[in-house]
């Protein structure tokens, strides 16, 4: 059968939350298209860190079996992460079901985790390969799932502070404007990688990005791409500063954001609404904000987060491995 979830952000849409049902246990999770590892906070965990968490409890789960000997270590791009052991459990996402999932369960857990308390662990859906349980790795959900969905795929509709969704087996057409645009990914890095060479910023002319690749990966906040990129696209920002003290760009509120158009693989523009770019104030009288588009390195992998996602329909089919897109409805 297909699934559905609510996909509901956190204050300032810094990650987005959905419910799943883990051996009878419903738990708010964090869904991760830039990782490949379900782990959920739970009472093996010290209580300091499970305080104000919904917490697995695999004791009371019917159907949790320890997988003996297996543990995980994992650590994300932003320098946070999570290790413990294993046990597979009988996982429900709003109706797609796996038996016999890897749920991973955390027994230390980095501080930016502990102290966000509407987030109880993440639903990893790159691919499996980047999977880190160790001695024999683990598949995701999706890989698990997707011989049992009507088409394999899963869609992110995420949006700006308001509920969106994702969905597993179905794409949902009254979602998105016009039809998805579709682009092959390159899996061997275990992520939704495509190429984007291209990119535009407000009405300017359309800049390249010779041999840019970038993820889609809806567990990242922002959007890190291309110095090339963050240089043009905030030189048309009156008052935008590398702000060093912050950690990124800044600019008055007040300033009048363009949009930002990014390759996807050579066959699609896809449009970054500049409001979306203007991410947060950093200070309290709101005056200055950081910026949503930053910075990564020279050359790097592109990141493409839920700052792309608040202004684009993202469908991911695991049968052929590529990538749908289209603006929101
Ligand atoms: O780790 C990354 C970046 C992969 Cl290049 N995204 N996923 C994630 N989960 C929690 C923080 N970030």
């Amino acid at each position: 059968g297909t699934g559905v979830v609510t996909a509901t952000p956190e204050q300032g849409d810094v990650e987005y939350l959905s419910p799943v049902t883990i051996g009878g246990q419903t738990i708010n999770m964090d869904f991760d298209s830039g990782s490949s590892d379900l782990w959920v906070f739970n009472t093996e965990l010290a209580a300091g860190s499970q305080a104000g968490h919904s917490n697995f409890n695999p004791e009371t789960s019917t159907t949790f079996q320890l997988l003996q000997g297996a543990s995980f270590e994992i650590s994300y791009g932003d320098g946070s992460g999570a290790a413990g052991n294993v046990g597979t459990d009988t996982v429900n996402i709003g109706g797609a079901t796996v038996t016999n999932q890897a749920v991973e369960l955390a027994t230390a857990v980095s501080s930016s985790f502990v102290q966000d308390t509407q987030s109880n662990g993440l639903v990893g859906l790159a691919f499996s390969k980047l999977n880190t349980i160790k001695p024999v790795q683990q598949k995701t959900f999706f890989d698990n799932a997707i011989a049992t969905l009507p088409i394999p795929v899963f869609t992110a509709d995420l949006r700006h502070a308001a509920v969106g969704a994702y969905e597993f087996g179905n794409i949902d057409s009254t979602k998105f404007n016009g039809s998805l645009s579709w682009t092959d990914v390159n899996a061997t890095s275990g992520f939704w990688q495509f190429s984007s060479q291209q990119f535009a910023v407000g009405t300017g002319p359309t800049m390249n990005l010779a041999g840019g690749q970038a993820i889609a990966d809806t567990g990242t906040t922002l959007m890190i791409a291309d110095p090339s990129i963050v240089n043009a696209y905030y030189s048309q920002v009156q008052g935008a500063v590398n702000n060093e003290t912050v950690g990124g760009v800044t600019f008055p509120c007040a300033a009048q954001l363009p949009d930002l158009a990014v390759d996807i693989g050579g066959n699609y523009m896809a449009t970054v609404r500049g409001d979306d770019i203007n991410f947060s104030p950093v200070d309290a009288a709101g005056t200055t904000c950081f910026g949503g588009l930053q910075a990564g390195t020279a050359g790097g992998l592109q990141i493409y987060g839920d700052i792309m996602f608040k202004s684009q329909f993202v469908a991911f089919n695991g049968g052929n491995n590529s990538i749908g897109m289209a603006p929101h409805q």
